[in-house]
């Protein structure tokens, strides 16, 4: 049954196919014919035209040669004229429909071609329909008789049969390039997750590479930079030693339970620099100091910052004068570094410690002896601390030049317990106040001041200056001495910060003034000024021995011996990391930078030849002048 349907509606379709191919032949038949019989008009008027134009020319040359008085036949020419417009008038709108109807069928025939190239699309059959019903919307002037209608229960109408046909073949259409979309779709994500893990892959590589290059250039970088600095050091210290032997440290002190530890440290090391520090704010503005000799990080232990400058203190052994000083604000740890409490003894106790364990290393025909003194400055009065009567002690100058402090009481030490004991006397002495800054802050500079000399036992002759070692065999019968002193300097605060008054105002301003002098004579000594304005302080003039170059004398019978520039001076910077303190430890960071210049210009090379090092070993010849009378 389904298959005489389905032959049924073919017969029915090429039969409307037949139809539509014999209206299209009729239709052109008659464009043909109509074409034809307006010709034959066309020539028929024509010839009519032709008649009557040959008759007037006749009757114009009858006219022009006398033979006719009037010229006729002009109104049956303008009679054919207008019969012809006519028929040009009613032959071009026929031309227009005809025209009309002639597009129609090309557009039809040309929607077929389009149809028919599409393969996926329809089938002949379904083509001619299509063509069939283009023609029917079309405009042309087909008669109404060549579109029958299908009729019959089991074949649709006609308009819907060929738009389900239609909406069918277009959803397959449809159907399949989604299904190639997705395919795509589909192979497209394999392919950016291959790429994805591919371009993963290769940037691991890449990381893992640049990271390993970059460590390596970087590990190169470093080693270079510290070798460079390690240079820069060496210069460095040639530079200090001809400049006159000045070393700068910094120590930062840690920060303390009463102060804020959630606040950063506002003084923090040099990462690639140990002799530079960063002083900085939270706000970002931050001063770097000048490279010192080292920066002493916060964490040393008492022990470890001992082992920094005991180098210094053993060439006191040989010799030289020693001047160590603690530099910084009030509460930056200057006591802590030269006293420490008891179960951590600072510089002062290990120093004479240290002097004790080398002398004794060092006996044999030699007898070394080794007292202490300790003074304080105060308001710009020399106080004995270890003899309380001495209260304004003065300050003499011998014959030779040096300077003394007659009646400064001098104890002999000869126990580590001798010392342990002399130093708590003296520090018991010393005069403390509380300022806002700290709670036991020290209001003058206190000295420890430690005699070395040494007695030749066959010779008995003590003789002040130099080594039995290093002056070698003639001189085996002189003894010799050398001083080291050790300088805790009272704070270095700004009066304007401490909201002092009174006396705490008064003794400000006579410590901020010897700071001041300090400073300038360390800097006159490091430019090898002519003047050295020691005797504008206290402080300058108790030290003037110990800093200045012709500091000590080696005598023999008749000769003295005059090394040049036998002094060595340690100046330690304290640091507060504490934020309140950020200005004054700016402050102290220019003091540091003022005193640690090294001037390249003014150091000689026979000042160089007869320095010795830290160690030291004498490295030039020594002087002679001729001896003035002992004393
Ligand atoms: N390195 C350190 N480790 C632990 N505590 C320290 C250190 N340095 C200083 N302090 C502590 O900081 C406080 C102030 O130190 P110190 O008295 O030494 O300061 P100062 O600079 O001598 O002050 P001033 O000039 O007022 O005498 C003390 O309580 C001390 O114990």
């Amino acid at each position: 049954m389904d298959s005489h349907v389905g032959e049924v509606d073919i017969f029915q379709q090429c039969k409307y196919i037949h139809e539509v191919e014999l209206v299209n032949m009729k239709l052109q038949m008659r464009i043909l014919e109509t074409h034809i019989e307006t010709k034959d008009r066309l020539l028929r008027n024509l010839e009519d035209i032709i008649d009557e134009q040959e008759s007037r020319i006749a009757n114009m040359e009858d006219f022009i040669q006398g033979r006719a008085t009037t010229y006729t036949n002009r109104s049956n020419m303008l009679r054919g004229i207008s019969v012809l417009s006519l028929d040009f008038g009613t032959l071009s709108e026929e031309n227009l429909r005809l025209k009309s109807a002639l597009s129609q069928l090309q557009k039809v025939a040309r929607v077929n071609e389009i149809l028919e190239t599409d393969e996926d699309y329809e089938s002949d059959m379904t083509s001619n329909e299509d063509r069939f019903a283009l023609s029917r919307d079309s405009s042309c002037s087909v008669p109404r008789s060549v579109s029958p209608q299908p009729t019959g229960d089991v074949i649709k109408p006609y308009p819907q049969m060929v738009q389900s046909m239609r909406e069918e073949g277009q959803i397959k259409k449809l159907q399949r390039c989604a299904e190639k979309l997705k395919n795509e779709k589909d192979e497209l994500r394999r392919l950016a997750i291959d790429t994805k893990d591919a371009f993963s892959v290769c940037m691991a590589e890449m990381n893992m590479m640049l990271t390993s290059k970059t460590t390596d250039f970087f590990r190169v970088l470093i080693e270079r930079y510290k070798a460079e600095m390690e240079k820069r050091k060496q210069l460095h210290n040639q530079l200090v030693e001809l400049n006159g032997n000045i070393r700068v440290f910094y120590r930062i002190r840690p920060q303390l339970a009463s102060e804020s530890d959630s606040q950063k440290p506002v003084v923090v090391i040099d990462d690639m620099d140990n002799g530079v520090v960063h002083v900085s704010n939270s706000s970002g503005s931050r001063k770097t100091s000048a490279g010192a000799d080292k920066v002493i990080p916060t964490d040393f232990s008492q022990d470890q910052i001992f082992n920094e400058v005991s180098p210094i203190i053993t060439s006191c052994i040989d010799g030289y004068n020693v001047c160590i000083f603690a530099y910084g604000h009030t509460g930056s740890g200057k006591t802590y570094t030269m006293d420490g409490p008891v179960e951590m003894p600072g510089i002062n106790q290990r120093a004479i410690m240290q002097l004790f364990e080398t002398a004794k290393e060092r006996t044999g025909d030699i007898k070394y002896d080794i007292k202490v003194a300790m003074m304080e400055i105060y308001n710009e009065k020399i106080r004995d601390l270890l003899n309380t009567s001495n209260t304004n002690l003065a300050i003499r100058q011998t014959e030779e030049g040096k300077s003394s402090i007659p009646g400064l009481e001098e104890v002999t030490v000869n126990s580590a317990q001798e010392v342990t004991e002399t130093l708590a006397r003296g520090r018991k002495n010393k005069s403390v106040a509380a300022t806002e800054a700290n709670i036991e802050s020290s209001r003058s500079h206190v000295i420890v001041r430690v005699l070395v000399s040494a007695t030749n036992l066959i010779t008995k002759v003590t003789t002040v200056g130099e080594s039995f070692e290093e002056l070698g065999s003639p001189c085996l019968h002189m003894s010799f001495s050398g001083r080291l002193n050790l300088v805790d300097l009272a704070g270095s605060e700004r009066v304007s910060q401490t909201n002092a008054t009174g006396q705490l105002l008064k003794e400000a301003q006579a410590i901020n003034k010897s700071l001041s002098e300090l400073g300038n004579v360390v800097l006159a000594l490091r430019q090898n000024q002519k003047h050295i304005p020691f005797r504008n302080c206290q402080l300058t003039r108790i030290l003037e021995d110990s800093l200045s170059e012709f500091s000590f004398h080696v005598v023999s019978e008749n000769i003295h011996f005059v090394p040049d520039g036998d002094s060595k001076t340690l100046v330690i910077v304290h640091l507060s990391p504490d934020a309140k303190s950020l200005n004054e430890s700016i402050s102290s960071v220019n003091f540091a930078e003022k005193i640690g210049q090294v001037f390249t210009k003014s150091g000689t090379m026979k000042r160089e030849s007869t320095r010795r090092s830290m160690t030291g070993i004498t490295t030039g010849q020594r002087r002679e002048i001729p001896a003035s009378p002992k004393k």
